[in-house]
């Protein structure tokens, strides 16, 4: 029955196992939330150790379900721990455990995409950005589905150095399905590099810290998971905006097999598109024949600084969309061979029958 976590000096008081837990609220995992949960108390202590030092900390948790990670975390001397969790069902088996550690464990009904953490921590613990990072860290294992939009959008806090980061060069350990937690740590040259590995390089230290097997988790889900941890960086390697470098980045993987002048291309209208993506390639000074899995991070630098300086010459340029473009010709098509229709039909209604 006792299942107490042991990673730190605080000890939490015997408390029915996860699976009692499971069993006495009635948890099952709903597949449609694609719910996986870890039993196995080393695991969840593994992830919280690997995190780093707790101690003292202010430790967000999403996703906490049966509460797992959340013992492991309170286990660790932390300062406070405030979980955010969507499914309502979790709150009783959640109180529970924050009973058993009076004043450390605050527990938020609500979902992750929308709830403003930057207000929840004393301004005490703020750090500026060029210190070592805060005493705050984001502990996680949510459904894929939701990780990798979360951490898309958290990269984009990162540069704008709000959300989570209010507080400094806030740490994440999260978990994503193994092949997504590969392509986030991908080097240049890798067969795995792909938009995500320089999204999140380009802002923070990434490590693929460990591999949990699909099995360990109930139900057991389909793929194996990857433990990822972030550090933003003190300086992100390129410094454009965020949503400049995503369309760069963007293009240039839309065509991933082919070589990379073919996605730099889609930048521009049609009009100017091969005399700009000309331009854009010498003045970045890349090889067009280079594929996109092979541009390093310098090179995906100079290839956004030199985009930023065409859009600052041309006003309509970043918002140029090429997708919108083929839409918009598409529709004109349409719209033509409906008018050549319509021109077809009148005319064989306007033809006089011979018969009569
Ligand atoms: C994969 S389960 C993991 C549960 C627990 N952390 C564990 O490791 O056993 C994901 C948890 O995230 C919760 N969740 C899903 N989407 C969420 C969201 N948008 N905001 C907050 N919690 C969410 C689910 O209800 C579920 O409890």
């Amino acid at each position: 029955m006792a299942a107490s976590g042991k990673i730190g000096v605080f000890r939490l008081p015997p408390l029915p196992t996860i699976r009692e837990i499971i069993k006495l609220f009635r948890l099952q995992a709903v597949k449609q939330l694609s719910q996986n949960f870890l039993l196995d108390l080393r695991l969840t202590d593994k992830i919280v150790r690997k995190a780093g030092n707790l101690t003292d900390a202010y430790v967000y948790e999403v996703g906490p379900g049966p509460g797992g990670i959340t013992r492991s975390i309170l286990s660790a001397n932390i300062a406070e721990l405030l979980v955010i969790e969507k499914d309502t069902r979790f709150i009783p088996g959640l109180q529970m455990l924050s009973d058993a550690a009076p004043g450390k464990l605050r527990i938020v009904h609500g979902d992750v995409l929308t709830y403003k953490i930057e207000r929840a921590f004393p301004d005490t613990i703020r750090r500026q950005w060029e210190d070592d990072p805060p005493n705050v860290h984001i502990i996680g294992n949510l459904p894929f589905s939701v990780s990798t939009p979360l951490i898309i959008k958290w990269l984009e806090n990162i540069s704008l150095k709000d959300g989570p980061f209010v507080y400094g060069r806030t740490q994440m350990t999260l978990t994503f399905q193994k092949e997504v937690a590969e392509r986030l740590v991908a080097t240049t040259g890798s067969k795995q590099r792909s938009r995500l590995s320089i999204m999140a390089q380009h802002l923070c230290d990434v490590d693929h810290l460990f591999t949990i097997p699909g099995k360990a988790f109930v139900p057991k889900p389909e793929v194996d998971v990857g433990v990822v941890r972030f550090t933003p960086l003190v300086q992100p390697k390129i410094k454009q905006p965020f949503k400049l470098v995503e369309k760069v980045v963007q293009n240039v993987f839309q065509f991933r097999r082919k070589y990379c002048h073919r996605g730099l291309g889609m930048l521009f209208p049609e009009a100017q598109r091969l005399e700009s993506t000309g331009r854009l390639l010498q003045l970045a000074d890349i090889d067009p024949t280079l594929r996109p899995v092979h541009l390093s991070l310098t090179h995906f630098k100079s290839l956004c600084d030199v985009y930023r300086k065409m859009c600052d010459e041309d006003a309509q340029l970043f918002a140029y969309n090429f997708r919108e473009e083929l839409k918009q010709r598409k529709r004109q098509d349409q719209e033509q061979e409906d008018d050549t229709e319509d021109c077809e039909s009148s005319a064989t209604t306007r033809v006089p029958s011979l018969t009569g």
